[in-house]
């Protein structure tokens, strides 16, 4: 369980970020939402201890950030960032993926089991020898995503994961996303993305101007009006309303909703 207790972060020019935030999650898909500067990455920083509270506490899977390092908890927690292209240093995909369990001190065999399944997971087999810099954005996406995996986190933190990709490489990261979440992981995903926010997400989280204003299922959040916190309804939930369709995550969805009212 990811959980933070009335979390206060105040930068230190006097900036607070995050007001009284109390949030816990555990192996589900939450997407957390909010306007720019809402504190999104903030929290989010505050989940695998890369900022401690000012006030409250964080706590993972029972450890109080305060009490670990960044390195303990990276193990429970991973964070794939934004723009993931600078975090590249490898010759090749390979030793890149490798070079997270290497610091673990797994052994060889280890290592190279844990990279064949991360590069697996993200559909990326075959990448092995490729230089990170040949790849395209998707696949450096992905590329980070399985970096954080081969760690075997049981959480993962991702930062706008599909913003700046085509809707192929957004399809591969989306599908890599699902694949985790079966196979246990719990996805905190920080989106502008409405529809991904839809097609993805159990649960949204939405943060306005440091607290959080609504934490429920994806169904009620789209319920909300959203304008007043600068977001946009993506157009096929638009759609679906006006049709007198409930919530609906994806077209072929929608048709079959369509479809089941017209029998
Ligand atoms: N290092 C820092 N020093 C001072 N203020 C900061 C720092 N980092 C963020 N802030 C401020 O804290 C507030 C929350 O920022 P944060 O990056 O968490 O927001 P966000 O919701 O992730 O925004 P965005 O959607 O633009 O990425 C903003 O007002 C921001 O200017």
């Amino acid at each position: 369980m990811l959980k933070a207790e009335n979390v206060w972060h105040v930068y230190e020019n006097g900036r607070e970020a995050l007001r009284g935030v109390s949030f816990e999650m555990g192996q589900e898909i939450v997407a957390l939402v909010g306007p720019n500067g809402s504190g999104k990455t903030t929290l989010a920083k505050h989940l695998n201890g890369l900022l401690k509270p000012t006030r409250g506490r964080v706590l993972v899977d029972g450890m109080d950030t305060r009490e670990h390092t960044v390195a303990e908890l990276s193990r429970t927690v991973g964070y794939v960032f934004q723009n993931p292209e600078h975090m590249f240093f490898e010759e090749n995909v390979f030793r890149e993926v490798a070079f997270g369990p290497r610091n673990l001190g797994l052994s060889e065999e280890e290592i190279e089991e844990r990279v064949r399944w991360a590069l697996k997971a993200v559909g990326m087999e075959g990448f092995e020898e490729r230089t990170p810099y040949s790849l395209s954005g998707g696949e450096k996406q992905r590329l980070a995503i399985a970096c954080v995996l081969a760690m075997k986190p049981k959480y993962l933190i991702l930062d706008e994961p599909t913003t700046g990709l085509d809707g192929r490489s957004e399809e591969g990261v989306v599908e890599a996303i699902r694949r985790l979440h079966s196979e246990g992981h719990g996805i905190f995903l920080i989106t502008h993305d409405m529809e991904l926010v839809a097609r993805l997400a159990e649960r949204v989280v939405l943060l306005h101007e440091g607290r959080k204003v609504f934490d429920g299922p994806v169904e009620e959040f789209f319920s909300l009006e959203l304008h007043d916190y600068g977001l946009e309804k993506p157009e096929l939930l638009r759609i679906s309303e006006r049709a007198g369709v409930g919530f609906v995550r994806s077209v072929d969805e929608l048709v079959e909703a369509l479809a089941g009212g017209a029998r």
